[in-house]
């Protein structure tokens, strides 16, 4: 589903961040990337999601070359076919936990298409799978997300991500502020739920312990010849 052939990415012209001959993940994969903090994850997370394009080579996902294709449709096909958790979560802060999880379905049809198939109403999609993630208080659901602890917003963020089961989950660093039995409790969650949606997944984390989860553990500096020797 994910298919990067020879390319080459940098910020600035002077300054290589990616060279990458081949990566490809399949449907439904489970994918650990791991790599120093600089060596260009979150960037070749932006290629994968069209959120950058490269300036040499191609990137295809879901058999479509993204690179060839403008911003904005690059945006609309990312809102229908990525969910993301980012390290600070970024939920919307006035809005309740509920809005938050629904979110992804304002800006994506083909999303809220599915969350109403399979869940019966957005607001019952965002309620099972908030409860499949473990935030089973329901006393705080219409609460603004300001009021949530950190491990709370974690599952909102998840939540968020998965509404409308896209076919590419991406969580960068979404497990950093939490203690290490809450990591995997935390992760073994969102797995079952990547599993129950057949979403595939690339996780970015500097915590090896996590490693266990996933189908393919990848260090960038195997695949990025930036920086090799
Ligand atoms: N928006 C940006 N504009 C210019 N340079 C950037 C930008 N984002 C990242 N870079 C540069 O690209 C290189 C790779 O950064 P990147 O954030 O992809 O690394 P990373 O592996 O995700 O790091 P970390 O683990 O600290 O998040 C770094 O040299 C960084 O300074």
């Amino acid at each position: 589903m994910i298919e990067l052939d020879n390319v080459r990415f940098s910020w600035q012209s002077d300054r290589p961040v990616l060279d990458i001959q081949s990566f490809t993940v399949n449907q439904g994969e489970r994918v650990f990337l791991k790599g120093p903090s600089g060596s260009g994850k979150s960037s070749l997370l932006n290629l994968i999601g069209g959120i950058q394009v490269p300036q040499e080579g191609r990137v295809s996902l879901l058999g479509k070359e993204i690179n060839q294709y403008g911003a904005a449709w690059r945006d609309r096909f990312r809102s229908d076919h990525i969910g993301l958790i980012f390290q600070q979560f970024n939920l919307l802060p006035y809005f309740s936990v509920i809005e938050n999880v629904i979110l992804p379905c304002r800006f994506s049809k083909v999303r809220k298409l599915k969350a109403i198939e399979r869940y019966g109403s957005l607001d019952e999609a965002a309620r099972q799978l908030l409860e499949q993630l473990g935030l089973v208080d329901k006393n705080i659901l219409t609460n603004e997300v300001t009021q949530l602890s950190i491990g709370q917003q974690q599952r909102v963020a998840a939540a968020r991500a998965l509404i409308g089961s896209p076919e590419l989950v991406i969580a960068d660093e979404p497990t950093s502020a939490l203690d290490s039995d809450a990591r995997n409790v935390f992760l073994s969650l969102l797995i079952s739920e990547c599993d129950r949606s057949e979403s595939a997944l690339i996780f970015v984390s500097h915590d090896h312990s996590l490693e266990y989860h996933f189908d393919r553990i990848i260090a960038l500096s195997n695949i990025n010849a930036v920086g090799a020797a």
